[in-house]
């Protein structure tokens, strides 16, 4: 059944997505499994870091006033009568001219207020006692780690919807926080339509090709934080397809569907989605690859149908699946990363639609640069090998040219550097 799609611009896509209100939720982790997980609440300093005065230093703890007249040509002798490492605390009161040998890390005896470093003071034993000496004058407060510099009580150190990383692991530890309030995986549902699809461990048929969107979608969903709930491949069959589809929606936060959104005679997608009753988002988008990506609402979940085709498939995900999965992981920021890099080769191709090119993002002497990663059509795979990013090519012109200044979306993180540096 042939039937006209007007297509929308992406900005309008998108909006119409995200404008349908979905809730993340929180579940408490151990902190040794939180680590990429997502923080479902800001993080406060739950109390003065460090919680006491401390010593930066191995030294003598002293009280500055009495190092007030040392100079090279006076040195001021000190009696030393405690000795503490970190971990301990001294119970000595530390009187004019009396020191406490002190370790780093460990707390500031009362009464001192400044560390004369190792290097910078002599020790000797006299009549049984042990001295020390220092020819520098100490201010208040010299080389003494002061209670709450690193965070004050009661400051927001994360924002809610960070990404928890090995920095934030200090943090949690430092603040005994052995469960960490985390965003709950999102569970995405999965399906690749087509008759053709066959297993990864089968052998190849005529007219037959393997499945590969359900493993790079899935690869894509755990990279952007969600679990996969894969329900394996459905043949083109409208009633299989449709029971299928309408089952999994309800064990699953959303549910993307690969293949039989076009407007093929096995193209069931739109045809479930009117029996389901699902309330049509869009159904063409100005956009290449992607452009009959199918997007519906149903019951509070919303359903991607993104096309068969690996690139516009792969897309297709990135635009619009990510920013609901992101918002569910709190982010503030849901969508793809943009930035603005130089072209390095032409890209002659005119199209109406706006591109997103799969392309390699690189860094060339202080500026970004760009290339397409491949063959730039939808039914391409290998292209996707070397993404690290969406060229955006505004439809309606003649093509680009090398130089051309370009935004990209950028996808993940980068190789390293040839080394040495
Ligand atoms: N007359 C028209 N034909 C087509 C149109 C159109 O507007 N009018 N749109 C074209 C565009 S653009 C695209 S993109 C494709 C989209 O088709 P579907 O999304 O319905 O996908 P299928 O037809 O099911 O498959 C397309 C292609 O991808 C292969 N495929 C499917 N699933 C997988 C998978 N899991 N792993 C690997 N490859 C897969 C499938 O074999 C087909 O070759 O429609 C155009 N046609
Ligand atoms: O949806 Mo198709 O991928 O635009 O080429």
């Amino acid at each position: 059944m042939f039937e006209f799609r007007k297509p929308i611009p992406i900005g309008e896509a998108v909006s119409r997505i995200m404008a349908n209100e979905v809730n993340g939720k929180t579940e408490y982790i151990s902190i040794n499994e939180s680590n990429g997980r997502f923080l479902s609440e800001d993080l406060l300093a739950t109390e003065d870091v460090p919680h006491f005065d401390r010593a930066p230093y191995d030294g003598f703890a002293v009280r500055s006033i009495d190092t007030a007249l040392a100079n090279r040509d006076n040195p001021i002798e000190f009696e030393v009568i405690d000795h503490i490492g970190a971990g301990a605390v001294s119970n000595k009161t530390v009187g004019p001219f009396q020191a406490v040998r002190i370790m780093t890390g460990a707390q500031m005896p009362e009464n001192c207020d400044a560390v004369v470093m190792l290097e910078l003071a002599q020790d000797f034993e006299r009549d049984g006692k042990t001295f020390m000496s220092t020819k520098r004058m100490h201010k208040p407060g010299d080389n003494v780690s002061r209670r709450g510099e690193d965070a004050k009580k009661g400051e927001v150190l994360v924002n809610k919807g960070t990404k928890i990383n090995p920095g934030i692991q200090a943090m949690l530890a430092t603040f005994g926080y052995a469960k960490v309030p985390v965003a709950k995986k999102p569970r995405v549902g999965l399906f690749a339509t087509g008759t053709e699809l066959l297993g990864v461990d089968e052998p190849l048929e005529p007219g037959k090709i393997r499945n590969s969107n359900s493993y790079m979608i899935s690869a894509q969903t755990e990279r952007v934080g969600a679990e996969v709930e894969y329900f394996g491949t459905l043949p083109d069959d409208f009633d299989t397809c449709f029971e299928a589809v309408k089952a999994a929606i309800e064990k699953v936060d959303m549910l993307i569907t690969t293949g039989g959104v076009s407007v093929g005679d096995f193209d069931y997608l739109p045809e479930i989605y009117a029996k389901l009753g699902a309330e049509v988002l869009f159904n063409k988008v100005s956009m290449r690859p992607g452009s009959v990506t199918t997007v519906a609402h149903y019951n509070g979940k919303i359903l991607f149908g993104l096309s068969g085709n690996p690139s516009a498939c792969y897309v297709g995900f990135e635009l619009f699946a990510r920013p609901v999965i992101r918002k569910m992981l709190f982010s503030p920021k849901p969508h793809l990363r943009k930035e603005q890099a130089v072209l390095t080769v032409d890209f002659p191709k005119a199209n109406p639609f706006t591109r997103f090119v799969r392309s390699s993002l690189s860094f060339s002497n202080g500026k970004i640069v760009v290339a397409p990663s491949g063959l730039d059509k939808s039914n391409i795979v290998m292209s996707l090998a070397g993404a690290n990013s969406l060229a955006i090519l505004p439809g309606g012109t003649r093509g680009f040219k090398a130089g051309d200044e370009v935004e990209v979306l950028l996808l993940e993180d980068h190789e390293g550097s040839e080394w040495p540096w």
